[in-house]
């Protein structure tokens, strides 16, 4: 949460372009205060308006709707970064096509990227959505045929997709790998980081892969949420701050609530907070011997998150829950896997060959089957997790705000109390 403001003036990524259609689309669905992100404002504001050309119907009849998804992918297949004041047109015709006229609150003068993004919306006032839809198919068009007959994608094979600065996105055998790549803070998760990994999952389900494995680089899966998201805010912020988190916690959560395809998680080495609460919402969990599973929220003044205040007690009664989401306790990979968390624990020698061998497998497997039936299994207590993923999402939010929490963040930033 905090960090926010300095993080949106860092750097835009050059390729992010292949990931912006996608991240159009989960600005609508998905994240309700999301930024580009890999993004960085160069140019002044002033520069980011909309030319008046764009305001013009080219046609009489406008772009039909096919014109219009058609445009939208061949706005992943860009392969040269057509820059930001033309993303933020093509954003700005993107939501006045879909929504009509700007009608939401502005964003604060320190929300930079949002700003820009509600301004060049705004400037489109009362365009005719047909108008902005054929706008936008026509600005793609320019853009594709000046990006010298470009459209090369790379074979299936190994393709890593590009536009994440926190993760690593492969598609290989079938299956898409999203793996947490921030090594040397035990991949901590940023407010950047939950945010990429909802378009890598957004993109994930709809790739032509059968499995979705998310893992982690480096010697931990992941140690949960990135503490420092919590500090650099100002009183004044806080309880907004606390406010989006929450939306943000839900939003996350949701992504894997919902997620159509087979999830698998292979955890490869100790995992902490949000990292273990999540894995009841995957498919398959394999773990390393060397993993950990641990739930430290009440030293940190917090609460369960992940569905897990449901989902635990269910899946371990609600003694062994306790133990874990009440009292912190750390459980063994063996323990993890006697408890229903873990499908599976490999030696960490052999972990990643064996997982990955054991998932090229099931990914020859019918796809639509598998598909439907991990639906068959999860849409019984679909409402039910989304009920209690909102419910968590809120207790938590008001928790951020207690004493309790900020002293226990305090206390790790300053390293006077690990867990
Ligand atoms: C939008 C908000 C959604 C919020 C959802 C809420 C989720 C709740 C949770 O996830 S609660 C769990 C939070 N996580 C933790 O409490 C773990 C904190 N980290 C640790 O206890 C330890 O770092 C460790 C046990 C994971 C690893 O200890 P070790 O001694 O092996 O390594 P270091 O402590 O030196 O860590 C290396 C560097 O990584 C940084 N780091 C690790 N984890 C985090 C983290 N969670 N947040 C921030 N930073 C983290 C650590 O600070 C070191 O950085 P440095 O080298 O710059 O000092």
């Amino acid at each position: 949460m905090a960090g926010v403001t300095g993080r949106l003036v860092r750097g835009w990524c050059p390729r992010a372009v292949r990931r912006l259609s996608l991240l159009l689309t989960s600005i609508l669905q998905c994240l309700s205060f999301t930024f580009l992100p890999v993004a960085k404002f160069t140019q002044p504001f002033s520069s980011l308006q909309v030319p008046a050309q764009l305001h013009m119907s080219k046609t009489a009849m406008g772009a039909s709707q096919k014109d219009f998804e058609s445009a939208m992918n061949q706005v992943k297949l860009l392969e040269k970064d057509p820059g930001n004041e033309v993303k933020l047109k093509l954003y700005a015709l993107y939501k006045q096509a879909t929504e009509g006229p700007c009608s939401t609150p502005k964003p604060g003068v320190f929300d930079l990227i949002n700003k820009a993004k509600w301004d060049a919306w705004n400037a489109l006032g009362n365009l005719p959505k047909e108008t902005a839809r054929q706008n936008y198919v026509d600005l793609v068009s320019g853009l594709s045929s000046s990006s010298d007959s470009s459209s090369q994608v790379k074979p299936e094979a190994d393709r890593e997709q590009a536009g994440y600065e926190t993760l690593v996105m492969t598609s290989e055998d079938g299956i898409t790998k999203i793996m947490l790549n921030r090594p040397t803070k035990m991949n901590a998760l940023t407010t950047q980081m939950y945010q990429e990994i909802m378009l890598a999952l957004e993109a994930a389900s709809k790739d032509d892969s059968t499995i979705t494995v998310l893992t982690g680089n480096g010697s931990y899966f992941s140690s949960g949420n990135d503490l420092t998201n919590f500090t650099h805010i100002s009183p004044d912020e806080i309880e907004e701050k606390a406010r989006r988190g929450a939306i943000l916690l839900r939003d996350f959560v949701g992504c894997f609530i919902d997620f159509p395809k087979p999830l698998v998680a292979a955890v490869n080495g100790p995992a902490v907070g949000i990292s273990v609460t999540i894995l009841r919402l995957f498919d398959l969990v394999y773990a390393s011997d060397r993993a950990t599973f641990h739930t430290p929220f009440s030293h940190l003044g917090q609460t369960p998150e992940g569905c897990s205040s449901y989902t635990f007690p269910k899946l371990m009664g609600p003694g062994k829950a306790a133990e874990m989401l009440i009292f912190g306790k750390k459980l063994t990979a063996a323990e993890a896997c006697a408890q229903g968390l873990v499908t599976e624990v490999f030696p960490d020698s052999t972990f990643q060959k064996e997982v990955w061998t054991r998932l090229k497998a099931y990914s020859k497997l019918p796809r639509n089957a598998l598909r439907i039936s991990k639906q068959m299994i999860r849409n019984h207590e679909k409402e039910k997790l989304h009920a209690t993923n909102a419910e968590e999402s809120r207790i938590l939010q008001e928790r951020w705000l207690s004493d309790e929490c900020m002293n226990a963040i305090m206390n790790f930033l300053s390293r006077k109390a690990k867990m």
